[in-house]
C-alpha cells in the first residue's frame, strides 16, 4: 500500500492535553499539513519514510543517463538510498542492541528509522511525535509489516515522554532537535536511559567559528519553522545532563552529495540552496553526536 492509498484507521490520542505551547502547536500542524513528494515518493520506494537527509557517495551507475526513461525512478531511489544510508549510520552507533531492549526515537516522524532499528536489532522501539498524522502513519505502517508489537508511535512532547525512568538501552534524535531547547532535551533523555545508555543525534547546527546564524541557516528556521542550535550549545547541554560525548563526526562533506544530486531533481522544495550554500561557506554544519549516560 503506497503513502498515498494509506489512510489513518486508528487516531493516535494525545497522550497529555495537546501541545505544551503554541509553537508545538504549530509544529504538530507543520507535520500533520506536510505530504511533500520529495518524501512521499521516496518512501514509497521500499515503505521506509523518512523526514532526514542523506550522506554518502552517490552511486551515478544506479542513475542511468538522462534520456534513459526510467531516470526520475531511478533519482529518486539513489536518494531514498543515501536517506536510509543516514538511518543506518545513526543506528550503528547505538551500541551492542538487543532483543529484549527498548529504544527511544524522539521526534520519530513517519517511523522509516523504527522500522529500520527493530529489524536490525529486534528491540523494542517506542516513537514520539507530535503530529497525530505522522504517530497514525507510523502505526499502520507497523502494523502493514507485522511488528506493532514492537514498533509504536505516540502522540507526545519529546520533552516529557512517557517512558519510565532509568529503562532505555539507547536513544535518539533524528534531525529534531532544533525544535525544543536542549537543556531540557537532553534532561529527559538522561531521565529515560539507563545508566550506560548511549544517546545519538545527527543534526544540523550553526557553527560556532562563523559566529552567529548565517542568512542561509536564517532561511534553513524560517523553512521549517525551526530553531538551529549551535555545536557548542549541543556538547553545553550534554555535559549538564550526564552525557558524555563519546563520538563527534562533522557529516558535511558526506551530505553535500545528496544534496547536490536532489537539487537536479524535480522534487526540489526549494531550499536546496540554502543547505548547499552553508555547507560550502562554513557557517552550517551536518553532525552525528554519540554520546554515554553516565
Ligand atoms: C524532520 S522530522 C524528523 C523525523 C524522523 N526523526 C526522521 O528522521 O524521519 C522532525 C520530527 O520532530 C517532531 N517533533 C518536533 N518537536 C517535537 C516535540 N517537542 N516533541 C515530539 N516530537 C517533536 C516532529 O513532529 C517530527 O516528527
Ligand atoms: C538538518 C536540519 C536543520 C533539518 C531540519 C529538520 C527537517 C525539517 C528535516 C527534514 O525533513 P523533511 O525530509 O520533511 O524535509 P524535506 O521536505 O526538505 O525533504
Ligand atoms: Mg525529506
Amino acid at each position: 500500500m503506497t503513502s498515498t492509498e494509506l489512510t489513518a484507521t486508528a487516531t493516535a490520542k494525545p497522550l497529555i492535553p495537546g501541545p505544551a505551547t503554541p509553537y508545538q502547536g504549530d509544529i504538530a500542524r507543520y507535520w500533520d499539513g506536510e505530504a511533500r513528494p520529495v518524501n512521499l515518493r521516496l518512501g514509497d520506494v521500499d515503505g521506509l519514510y523518512h523526514h532526514h537527509y542523506g550522506i554518502g557517495a552517490v552511486d551515478h551507475a544506479a542513475l542511468g543517463d538522462a534520456e534513459d526513461s526510467e531516470s526520475e525512478k531511478k533519482l529518486i531511489a539513489e536518494l531514498h538510498r543515501l536517506e536510509s544510508a543516514q538511518a543506518e549510520l545513526l543506528l550503528g552507533h547505538l551500541g551492542d542492541i538487543g532483543r529484549g531492549d527498548t529504544l527511544v526515537d524522539a521526534g520519530c516522524g513517519r517511523g522509516g528509522s523504527m522500522v529500520m532499528a527493530h529489524q536490525r536489532f529486534g528491540a523494542k522501539v517506542e516513537g514520539v511525535t507530535l503530529s497525530a498524522k505522522q504517530a497514525d502513519f507510523a502505526n499502520n505502517r507497523a502494523r502493514e509489516l507485522g511488528i506493532d508489537d514492537h514498533v509504536r508511535a505516540q502522540v507526545c512532547n519529546m520533552l516529557a515522554m512517557p517512558f519510565e525512568t532509568g529503562r532505555a538501552a539507547a536513544s535518539w534524535n533524528n534531525e529534531s532537535t532544533m525544535y525544543v531547547d536542549l537543556h531540557d532535551l537532553f534532561a529527559e533523555h538522561s531521565r529515560v536511559l539507563e545508566v550506560g545508555g548511549r544517546y545519538v543525534t545527527i543534526t544540523g547546527c550553526w557553527n560556532p567559528r562563523y559566529g552567529q546564524p548565517s542568512k542561509w541557516v536564517s532561511q534553513i528556521n524560517a523553512h521549517f519553522e525551526c530553531n538551529i542550535h549551535s555545536r557548542r550549545e549541543y556538547l553545553r547541554a550534554m555535559a549538564d545532563n550526564r552525557l558524555v560525548p563519546q563520538a563527534v563526526i562533522d557529516l558535511t562533506p558526506d551530505t553535500l552529495p545528496y544534496w547536490e544530486l536532489r537539487a537536479t531533481s524535480s522534487l526540489v522544495t526549494g531550499i536546496e540552496e540554502a543547505f548547499i550554500n552553508s555547507y560550502k561557506d562554513g557557517s552550517f554544519q551536518y553532525v552525528l553526536i554519540a554520546a554515554d549516560r553516565v
